[in-house]
């Protein structure tokens, strides 16, 4: 039987982690595990696919892995969205912030593949939400909370265990994120049991 892996997908908004996720299913075929959130839907998401849109109150009803507050709104990832993909298949990706990143370490142990992406240059993670369509109030709000500052550090927890990938320059970024899914996919490919 083949070892269950999720690739844990996080780093700062805007450092492009759901264009990460979106590759990883692109060209490796690795599914999204889609997470529930009370924040309102941007122009172009879709209910099921980009996340499960929750009120307060749906919000709580789901049996989550982990949940946090980001920036004012709710997020969690549940026990059923995970197994309902590993049911499928044998790697799956998630975006989470660091907090998320931290709890997926310590309650599934190496099952969590973590990649941490960031810039060099902070200045332009504006530039890009404001590109993507984000309201400009919603920007400034996000960039003034402390789960931005927060989630542009490598946590302490996540030293030596999460790959870092500087995402300045997207084709270089690719053949990071490259590598780590062929090291990936070959150890698992070496630790299969029968
Ligand atoms: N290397 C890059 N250079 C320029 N723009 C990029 C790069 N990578 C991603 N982007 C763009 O930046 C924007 C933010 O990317 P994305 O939505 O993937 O970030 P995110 O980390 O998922 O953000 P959030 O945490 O806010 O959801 C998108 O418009 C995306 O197309
Ligand atoms: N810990 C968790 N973090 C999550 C989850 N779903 C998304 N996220 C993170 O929230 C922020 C904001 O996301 P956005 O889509 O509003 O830009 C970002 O860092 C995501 O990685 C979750 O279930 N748990």
């Amino acid at each position: 039987m083949t070892k269950k892996t999720i690739i844990v997908i996080t780093g700062a908004t805007g450092t492009g982690k759901t264009t990460v996720q979106k590759y990883l299913r692109d060209k490796y075929d690795i599914p999204a595990v889609i997470t529930h959130t009370t924040r309102p839907m941007r122009v172009g998401e879709r209910n099921g696919v980009d996340y499960y849109f929750e009120t307060p109150e749906s919000f709580l009803k789901n049996h989550y892995l982990e949940y946090v507050t980001y920036a004012h709104y709710q997020y969690g990832s549940s026990h059923e969205g995970l197994a309902r993909t590993w049911a499928e298949h044998d790697v799956a990706s998630i975006v989470l912030d660091t907090a998320g990143a931290l709890t997926y370490v310590h309650e599934l142990g190496d099952q969590a593949a973590v990649l941490f992406l960031t810039v060099d240059n902070h200045a332009s993670l504006r530039h890009r939400l404001l590109q993507r369509g984000d309201a400009e109030p919603m920007v400034t709000k996000r960039l003034a909370s402390p789960e931005y500052g927060r989630d542009l550090v490598l946590p302490i927890g996540l030293r030596g265990v999460a790959k870092t990938v500087v995402n300045d320059d997207w084709q270089l970024a690719k053949q990071k994120i490259d590598q780590f899914v062929k090291g990936l996919l070959a150890d698992k490919s070496q630790n299969t049991t029968f």
